[in-house]
């Protein structure tokens, strides 16, 4: 029997900082889900498009799923729940090195009410060391198991589909996870064309761009209270792109560390971003980077509306 072609949906979820994106860059092989050294900087879901000769992933980068602590928090949350209920599997990503936590448990009870399959990804397996791994997995499918008979008693308890151990940076066992996947997928067409891995415009992923290297430069000084809209891309004649940023922070002493003595760190954000946009569109960038003041948009809904939170 010919082997006939795959395609599906599927969500990517696990605490912030697990390494969802960096899974799914080296995944696709390009740059585009932002990465950073500190929780939750996946705002936007992004989708990835993952094109092979059998099979055609569409990977829905989540927003990190935890307990809502303001409204950003509950719209985060919200958008992940919807997006577990369209999707064929779930990729749960786990920290190799840490212990089952709340955060996991959290998580694992929501998976268990979408009754999908979840394959467990044990990711930073290059960090762990040898014997560490089984008692990790073991642990994981101890709890899964607990929490479903909990949730249900009647239901039989229903363990991970698969359980893949990772190592996203090192780009190990990767092929190993593609091919347990494509046994969750679905006969389907080949939805997107084979060029196209993603469907965000590139506005968007130019304002990731920007607030990465926002959040990598300025460290623990303005946290999360970053957000960053594209005004303008303009193409010359010439085939060089120009684009005007502006980067909105909640109160005054942030826009002065942003900005930095004499526009010293606003300039190398500019820099930076500029280097990663230029690989991204392939042309000349120039860059022009603005500064502004929203108060507390983190709990302002008709704001985040602005943003594009909407359900
Ligand atoms: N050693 C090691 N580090 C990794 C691996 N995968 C990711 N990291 C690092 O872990 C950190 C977080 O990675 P991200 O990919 O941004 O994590 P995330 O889960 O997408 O985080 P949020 O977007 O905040 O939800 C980064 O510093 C990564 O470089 C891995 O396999 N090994």
């Amino acid at each position: 029997m010919e082997n006939k072609y795959k395609s599906g949906f599927v969500a990517v979820i696990g605490r912030p900082n697990v390494g969802k994106s960096t899974l799914i860059n080296s995944l696709i092989g390009q740059k585009i889900v932002i990465m950073s050294d500190k929780p939750q900087t996946t705002r936007n879901k992004i989708l990835c498009v993952l094109t092979q000769e059998n099979m055609q992933v569409v990977f829905i980068d989540t927003p990190g799923i935890h307990k809502p602590l303001h409204k950003l928090g509950e719209h985060m949350v919200k958008a992940a729940q919807n997006t577990l209920k369209e999707v064929d599997a779930i990729l749960f990503v786990v920290d190799a090195n840490e212990k089952v936590g709340g955060g996991e448990r959290y998580i694992m009870k929501q998976l268990q009410s979408t009754n999908k399959p979840v394959i467990l990804v044990i990711n930073k397996i290059d960090l762990t060391a040898k014997g560490k791994l089984l008692p990790i997995i073991a642990g994981y499918e101890k709890e899964y198991r607990n929490i479903s008979s909990a949730a249900d008693m009647s239901k039989k308890a229903t363990g991970f589909s698969a359980v893949i151990p990772i190592s996203a940076r090192e780009q190990s066992n990767l092929p190993a996870l593609l091919k347990e996947l494509a046994a969750y997928l679905p006969e389907g067409p080949q939805y997107f064309p084979e060029d196209m891995i993603t469907d965000q415009p590139e506005r968007l992923i130019i304002a990731e761009l920007i607030r990465e290297k926002v959040l990598l430069s300025t460290r623990d000084e303005v946290p999360h209270a970053v957000a960053v809209d594209v005004d303008e891309i303009a193409t010359r004649k010439n085939g060089d792109v120009y684009i005007r940023a502006t980067i909105y922070v909640e109160r005054e002493s942030q826009k002065r560390i942003v900005i930095g003595a004499r526009g010293a760190l606003l300039k190398q954000i500019g820099v930076d971003a500029r280097t990663d946009i230029q690989k991204l569109l392939g042309s000349k960038i120039y860059m022009d980077l603005w500064v502004k003041v929203k108060k507390d948009w983190r709990d302002r809904e008709r704001i985040l509306k602005e943003f594009g939170f909407n359900d």
